[in-house]
């Protein structure tokens, strides 16, 4: 993965690019030739990259590079284009053609309800991981449960579900100190309070501190998953993508440890690839964990799996 990212070189392989998509977009007058052109230029690359949809990337980058909501891109129409913003959508769109994930470009991603800032050190929030969340405050806790976010990244677990239930004590940890003042910027921005703790998994976690629920959207792809060459995940970090060979290196270290930090009745829920669910059942159930589930997503795909932590039954 480290060599795949290194040999794009976003700026430097870009010059003749950006060159002909600064002329492009310097000959436009208006959002809507603008908005015209940038689809072009992504449209154009299609074959080459994997896009979701250039019409709605051509949107995200207009409106981010000028400043502007969508209306106001209706509503202003007419208003001339400053050269700033045509400069900082040249730089958008070339990131963009070779391959530098949207999130990255723009510096924030939706998740769940919330509008959360990202960087290279972590993870782009999934929709995927929603599902975690919808599990999560689906549980039977009490008023006051006591939460913990393994490997929080931008925050996003912690601060949706902190969001739906905000009598819930949550806390989120990640092992990096920009990872932890990321997830603290996205809590002021959201208005959400959440605690972050630099942490090692459970390095820093006291034992003292039980929780009612533990959950984890861990690091899980296996270390040589040909998954990792294609789309965003090459731009991603590997520290929060991989986790051994068979993916599951993180996965049964928290659930091994989290044990010790669960109340008699707690749970761990864990979000894992949707070949994993089998493996993790069997380790969950081999260290003692009960009313072990899997849940799937809208696809019908294996994604997360739950077990309760009840030693005294
Ligand atoms: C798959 S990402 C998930 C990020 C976030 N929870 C989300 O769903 O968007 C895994 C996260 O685990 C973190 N991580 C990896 N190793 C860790 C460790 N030893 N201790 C704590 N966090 C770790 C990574 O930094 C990354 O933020």
């Amino acid at each position: 993965m480290a060599s795949t990212r290194s040999s794009i070189k976003i700026d430097g392989a870009s010059e003749t690019q950006t060159r002909a998509i600064g002329m492009f977009i310097n000959s436009c007058n208006s959002f809507a030739d603008v908005l015209t052109a940038s689809k072009k230029v992504l449209s154009e690359q299609q074959a080459n990259l994997t896009f979701n949809d250039p019409r709605l990337e051509a949107k995200i980058f207009v409106e981010y590079a000028f400043n502007k909501t969508s209306m106001q891109l209706i509503t202003q129409s007419d208003k001339p284009l400053c050269v700033g913003g045509k400069k900082k959508l040249v730089t958008a769109l070339s990131k963009r053609i070779l391959g530098y994930p949207v999130a990255y470009i723009v510096g924030c991603q939706p998740f769940w309800t919330l509008n959360l800032r990202v960087s290279e050190h972590t993870l782009i929030p999934r929709a995927d991981s929603e599902i975690v969340v919808e599990t999560a405050i689906s549980l039977p806790l009490s008023n006051h449960a006591n939460v913990l976010d393994l490997g929080t990244g931008t925050g996003a677990i912690a601060l949706a579900i902190k969001s739906e239930c905000p009598h819930w004590l949550v806390t989120g940890c990640d092992f990096k100190q920009e990872i932890i003042e990321l997830a603290e910027a996205n809590a002021i921005l959201n208005n959400v309070d959440v605690a972050f703790v630099l942490s090692n998994w459970f390095s820093a976690i006291a034992v003292t501190q039980a929780y009612d629920l533990i959950v984890s959207n861990p690091p899980y792809v296996e270390s040589n998953s040909v998954w990792l060459k294609q789309g965003d995940v090459r731009f991603e970090p590997s520290s929060a993508l991989t986790s051994g060979i068979d993916g599951l290196d993180d996965i049964k270290h928290i659930i091994c440890e989290g044990a010790q930090f669960l109340n008699n009745g707690g749970y761990l829920l864990l979000e894992h690839g949707h070949k994993q669910a089998g493996m993790i059942q069997q380790m969950l159930q081999e260290t003692g964990y009960t009313e072990v589930t899997t849940k799937q997503d809208l696809n019908g795909l294996d994604r997360v799996t739950l077990g309760r932590w009840l030693p005294n039954n």
